[in-house]
């Protein structure tokens, strides 16, 4: 089976600091691979190379076959094919929610807007919110507006989902119905790279955890090697950390 992305010896620097530090990986099609570690070791820079929201310093990253390091590389075509969802869901307040999801949908694919609109119907079941289609986004909780979110990355019927910390910017009580919706995409196979905090997400459906530390992969394996058996004593000192909070 093609990978679905692979990254080889991939560098980021932002002037002196070297953020990402001779990253490799590969994610198989239906992989969920969570990544884990500290703050500022670089997992949101990392994942933003992935659709070149930032440009790799060195390195090559592979996406479908397509290598999208490359300086002529289609950015939009990629973009069109990774669905990302942010911290702060960045949707447009002055649009309802179904037209914050039909927007890239119509605009990018001219859907007609009769095929548009029972799209988003169908989006918005899966993130159980199928009440909300003609609500304004201001008038939806975070997890809702999160949600939200995830229907509209889906509306681009992507091969592979990045996750930037979504719940973090949530309220706890938020936090279940977005890693709920989460998690049944992964059930359903979707591809899935998903920087997070939530431990108890990465042990249930993570296939795979990567630790970051300084700009590199220092550890990686099954929830129950990392969770159970860490090996490297920088990650048994995170986790002691945040599994004892
Ligand atoms: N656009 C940028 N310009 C300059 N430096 C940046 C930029 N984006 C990130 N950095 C730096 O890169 C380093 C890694 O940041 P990054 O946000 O990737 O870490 P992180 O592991 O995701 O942290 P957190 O868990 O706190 O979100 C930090 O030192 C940060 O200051």
């Amino acid at each position: 089976m093609t990978d679905k992305v692979q990254v080889t010896h991939l560098n980021k620097d932002f002037g002196d600091n070297h953020v990402i530090r001779d990253v490799s990986l590969t994610v198989k099609p239906n992989e969920v691979v969570v990544i884990i570690g500290p703050s500022g070791s670089g997992k949101s820079t990392f994942l933003r190379t992935l659709n070149r929201l930032e440009d790799p310093t060195s390195g090559s990253i592979v996406i479908d076959g397509i290598d999208i390091s490359q300086p002529n590389a289609n950015i939009n075509q990629v973009r069109e094919n990774i669905g990302m969802v942010f911290q702060h869901f960045n949707l447009f307040n002055n649009l309802s929610v179904a037209q914050n999801i039909m927007l890239a949908p119509q605009e990018i694919k001219h859907l007609a807007t009769d095929e548009a609109a029972s799209e988003t119907k169908r989006l918005l079941k899966i993130v159980g919110l199928e009440e909300k289609f003609n609500a304004t986004v201001q008038s939806l909780s975070g997890g809702q507006q999160q949600r939200v979110a995830i229907a509209r990355a889906l509306a681009m019927n992507p091969d592979i989902m990045l996750f930037d910390e979504p719940t973090s910017a949530l309220d706890p009580e938020m936090v279940g119905d977005v890693l709920q919706v989460m998690k049944k995409l992964a059930q359903q196979g979707m591809t899935m790279i998903v920087v997070t905090h939530e431990m108890g997400f990465a042990k249930e459906v993570a296939d795979r955890v990567l630790f970051f530390d300084d700009g590199q992969i220092l550890e990686e394996g099954t929830p129950t090697a990392i969770f159970d058996h860490p090996q490297n004593p920088r990650l048994q000192e995170f986790l002691n950390k945040v599994l004892n909070v």
